[in-house]
């Protein structure tokens, strides 16, 4: 383990100094494509323009007979674009395929750049991070480039969420962790054969009324993902990093997909994947804060005066950690309005009305 005092030293002579802080820009959806496929590829500069992160999936997905189109895909169309204050990411293949080393040599060389963030799936410990850290770092240096990359790490195995809190503090390149269910659940051996979502066997059941077991006995589905998710949104607190969802595979289920992104928003995650362009707009809609829960959390900071003390507002007790919470969400209102001024009207507008 590196000494604390060297944790923001660059890792190779050359490299850009890590950041200190991971920039908190909008990232409500990861839209992935496979950059190797032209009919995904020819969406990609229209698409640029409706989602916060586009994302070129290198790994699973894509076939193994397609890996090298989906690299040089990537390439061709970081350099052909300028997505202006979308990011531009990548999911790199797992460390241990035969494809990693690549997509790492030829994605720092050529649009090291171009490139905001590098996924790394299938992390199952700090050391993994650490080795990516210390290959970047040189490959930064090398191709001259003067802004660092930063590492997103997928949580899909069973190690890896028990080793999650290492995982976010591993290097000052950790930018956030997604969830990543289908794999995660192989990982763990549970009995589910779905990527992400619930499962109608997963349940609890309300106690029977005398002696009949069976009738008027209301059950309740329940979250597979909870326990995940939470120790995650922990994590990430805890280092200045991001939690995101990740994928829901039921690209027809849009009414589950957005039950299963807001619970991930309400828990603490900031947003989710989407894999089809139907899913972009669902992330958009559940990962900005409401007009009505924005204006309220503004009538409570208004309230609320410097922050102290206690008030009832509409008969409900508010106090300095109240107010807290209403500043999480109204400054991640603001942060997205500033960019979107449809939002921005809609919350000044359920503002105004809040405030009479
Ligand atoms: C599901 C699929 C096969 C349905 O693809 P389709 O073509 O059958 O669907 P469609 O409804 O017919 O598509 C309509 C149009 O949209 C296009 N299209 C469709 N999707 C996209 C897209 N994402 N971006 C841009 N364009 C897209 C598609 O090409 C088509 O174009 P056309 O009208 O010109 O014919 C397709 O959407 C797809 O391949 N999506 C991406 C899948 C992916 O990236 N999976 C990996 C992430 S999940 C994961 O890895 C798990 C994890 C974390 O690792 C773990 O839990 O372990
Ligand atoms: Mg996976």
């Amino acid at each position: 383990m590196r000494s604390p005092k060297d944790f923001f030293a660059p890792l190779a002579l050359g490299a850009p100094a890590p950041v200190r802080e991971i920039p908190v820009t909008p990232s409500r959806m990861i839209h992935f494509f496979d950059p190797g496929n032209e009919k995904m590829a020819a969406k990609v500069p229209d698409l640029a323009k409706k989602v916060d992160v586009l994302l070129g999936n290198l790994e699973d997905a894509v076939r193994a007979d397609r890996k090298e189109a989906a690299r040089a895909g990537l390439v061709a169309i970081a350099k052909a674009n300028d997505f202006g204050k979308t990011q531009l990411w990548t999911r790199v293949n797992s460390l241990d395929s035969p494809w990693v080393l690549d997509d790492l040599i030829t994605l720092v060389t050529e649009i090291g750049d171009k490139l905001d963030v590098i996924m790394v799936p299938k992390v199952e410990g700090a050391q993994d991070i650490h080795y990516v850290d210390r290959l970047l770092a040189q490959l930064e240096a090398r191709a001259g480039l003067t802004k660092p990359l930063l590492v997103h790490a997928i949580l899909e195995t069973a190690s890896g969420v028990a080793n999650v809190e290492e995982i976010a503090g591993a290097s000052p390149r950790m930018q956030g962790i997604s969830l990543g269910p289908a794999d995660l659940a192989a990982s763990r051996r549970m009995k589910t054969t779905r990527v992400g979502g619930g499962h109608p066997g997963y349940l609890v059941r309300t106690d029977p009324v005398g002696d009949d077991l069976t009738a008027g006995r209301t059950t309740y589905q329940q979250d597979l993902w909870h326990y995940t998710v939470a120790r995650m949104v922990d994590a990430c607190a805890m280092h200045g990093i991001l939690p995101y969802y990740g994928p829901f595979g039921d690209i027809r289920d849009v009414v589950a997909c957005e039950d299963q992104f807001r619970n991930a928003f309400l828990l603490g995650c900031v947003g989710a994947w989407s894999l089809h362009p139907v899913q972009i707009g669902i992330a958009k809609k559940v990962f900005s804060p409401s007009p009505s829960d924005v204006a309220w959390a503004r009538r409570v900071i208004a309230e609320m005066g410097d922050g102290t003390g206690a008030v009832m507002i509409d008969g409900k007790m508010q106090d300095d950690a109240s107010v807290k919470q209403c500043r999480v969400v109204a400054e991640l209102a603001d942060a997205l309005a500033a960019d979107d001024p449809e939002l921005a009207a809609a919350y000044d507008a359920a503002t105004k009305e809040a405030l009479g």
